[in-house]
């Protein structure tokens, strides 16, 4: 892991940003996400293209490292997109590029925004956050504990950012934890304490319980066994059914082949 987790806020690249080639929004709730299905349009819900990073070794006098070049692929929707590759190959960065965490240096990211495509790369900040609030979700590998925030308030977030009342969030976030098998008994509690396999699940369920189209996995199932594995498997499946796109990273083959529709190897733009 070489970033700060991604599950709020923005990272320092992000909100240093200045430059934005964003066209004019609508509203939060409108297009996609307040109505018309993506798979209604011809418009993908991901447009990368020609992306590339470096990355600036400081501590080493400065020294530049690049990691991928002419990054260039799409996610529509109703799809799983994987990310494949070998270790280091720049899976995760390019995921840390498209949800706004990591900076572009070259190259376009572009997000469905009610039928048209808008900018990422360089976006400011306030438009990321609203991005990520209605467009993208994302599933790190480890969840971002918040201390003294329940495990069900944890979850219930993101429909409570999208304006669902306090009692029916709860009660669909309550839904999700019972569906992956996280005891009743911890619902309550700060997942701080929580072991590894409880907190993935904790992040699962966070990431899926939003209604935004296009969703980010990293290693979505990394820490979980083969029965909460399948319930991931299945939570993935309900998102292509209902017309979102996934970008996701799978080290486990298996679940990689149960979800994916395409590969894309990361290899091919290695810098
Ligand atoms: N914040 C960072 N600062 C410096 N180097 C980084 C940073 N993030 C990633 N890298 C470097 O970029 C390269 C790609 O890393 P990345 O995590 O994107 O690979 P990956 O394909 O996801 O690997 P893995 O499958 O092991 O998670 C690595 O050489 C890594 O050391």
């Amino acid at each position: 892991m070489h970033a700060p987790d991604a599950q709020s806020g923005l990272t320092s690249n992000a909100a240093s940003a200045t430059r934005t080639d964003a066209r004019p929004l609508p509203l939060a709730g409108e297009g996609w996400g307040g109505g018309t299905p993506a798979s209604l349009t011809d418009t993908p819900l991901l447009a990368v293209e020609n992306l590339g990073k470096s990355f600036t070794l400081h501590l080493q006098g400065g020294l530049s490292l690049p990691v991928v070049a002419a990054v260039s692929f799409t996610v529509e929707a109703g799809e799983c997109v994987a990310l494949g590759g070998p270790s280091g190959a720049g899976k995760s960065s390019i995921l840390k590029m498209v949800y706004g965490n990591y900076r572009v240096d070259q190259g376009s990211v572009q997000v469905a925004d009610a039928g048209a495509l808008v900018e990422v790369a360089g976006a400011d900040p306030r438009l990321m956050l609203r991005l990520r609030r209605a467009r993208i979700g994302y599933v790190s590998q480890f969840l971002r504990v918040i201390p003294r925030v329940s495990a069900l308030d944890v979850v219930a977030a993101p429909l409570r950012a999208e304006g669902v009342d306090a009692e029916t969030a709860k009660a669909r976030a309550g839904a999700l934890l019972a569906r992956l098998n996280l005891p009743e008994r911890l619902w309550g509690l700060p997942p701080a304490t929580f072991s590894g396999g409880e907190q993935q699940r904790v992040n699962v369920a966070r990431g899926f319980i939003g209604s935004q189209p296009l969703l980010l996995l990293d290693e979505p199932t990394a820490s979980l066994d083969a029965a909460n594995r399948a319930v991931v498997i299945d939570l993935i499946h309900e998102k292509k059914a209902q017309g979102c796109g996934l970008l996701g990273i799978f080290h486990d083959a298996e679940t990689r082949d149960a979800v994916a529709d395409r590969v894309v190897d990361v290899t091919r733009f290695s810098a």
